[in-house]
């Protein structure tokens, strides 16, 4: 295989992914890479934690920021969690846009607006709901500041956990005004008005970037995509990445390009980086 040929794994199924990718080697340094935490740079895990990130994987966006005009990490995690968990502030210049977009790390320093007040009512009454609701032992709230998740993973039968929920979480979302966001066996209601698209459009604007790639692995990414789709209508190509999972298929359906996982992943940018490198003399 010649270094311009694509390996096994950076191969968009799609015109619109193969494009972005002829963009994102021919000229890299206006090309803005966004990722997913949880699911896409790191495996997931029992208890959130406990999350760490897959191998090689830091190094990896390290090498990339080296190349790329903009490395970022758009996470439903606090922007300091996701820095702190994985050890992002190793990679030179990344932004961390945190809470779906409503957190920016930089350089050390977050900014981020208050919370809504409907998010200190959920933290009142949400022990009681989750009580009522007959949930499972094992059914656990994950207090974040800006927005409150209850995770079912640790549950006997986190589906049935799930079903059991989704109403009175529903309920008490609209009285507080939230928004509701189901997730990998977790269900959060945290504030409206901020999504991974807006956040990820945003960022390409304020970068001024000539071509994208996005990778993600859940639900809350899906917004992520259909930016990409949407600017991809503005001239910008580009590329989506699925992180795939057995527990949700959804995102592999809408990308141009499918890995097996974060492992799949780290592969997947150790060929990139090495394909823009080019041919070593
Ligand atoms: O946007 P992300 O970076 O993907 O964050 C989404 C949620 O991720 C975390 O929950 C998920 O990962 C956990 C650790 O692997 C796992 O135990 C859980 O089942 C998953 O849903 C995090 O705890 C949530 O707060 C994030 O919103």
């Amino acid at each position: 295989m010649s270094p311009a040929e694509p390996g096994p794994l950076l191969s968009p199924t799609t015109d619109a992914g193969r494009a972005a990718l002829t963009a994102l080697l021919d000229d890299p340094s206006t090309a803005l890479t966004g990722f997913d935490f949880d699911g896409t740079l790191a495996p997931i895990v029992a208890d959130p934690r406990d999350s760490a990130p897959q191998a090689g994987i830091v190094e990896a966006l390290a090498d990339l920021a080296d190349l790329v005009g903009t490395v970022a990490v758009i996470t439903g995690r606090p922007a300091e969690t996701a820095v702190l968990l994985g050890g992002l502030d190793r990679v030179p210049g990344i932004v961390v846009l945190g809470h779906y977009g409503a957190e920016r790390w930089v350089d050390g320093r977050v900014i981020a607006a208050d919370p809504p007040p409907g998010v200190a009512l959920v933290r009142s009454e949400l022990p009681a709901l989750v009580e009522a609701s007959g949930a499972p032992a094992g059914t656990w709230i994950e207090d974040k500041g800006r927005s409150l998740a209850v995770h079912t993973r640790r549950a006997e039968d986190p589906d049935r956990a799930l079903a059991l929920l989704a109403e009175p979480l529903k309920e008490l979302a609209e009285r507080a005004e939230l928004r509701l966001e189901p997730g990998r066996m977790v269900i959060e209601l945290r504030p409206q008005g901020v999504d991974k698209g807006a956040a990820l459009t945003s960022l390409v604007e304020e970068r001024a970037a000539r071509s994208v790639l996005y990778a993600g692995d859940d639900l809350g990414d899906l917004p992520a995509f259909a930016a990409v789709t949407a600017l991809r209508e503005r001239d910008v190509p580009g590329l989506t990445v699925c992180s795939s999972s057995d527990e949700v298929t959804e995102v592999a359906d809408a990308a141009d390009l499918v890995v097996p996982g974060p492992a799949g992943l780290a592969e997947l940018l150790a060929e990139l980086t090495k394909r823009i490198r080019g041919p070593v003399e």
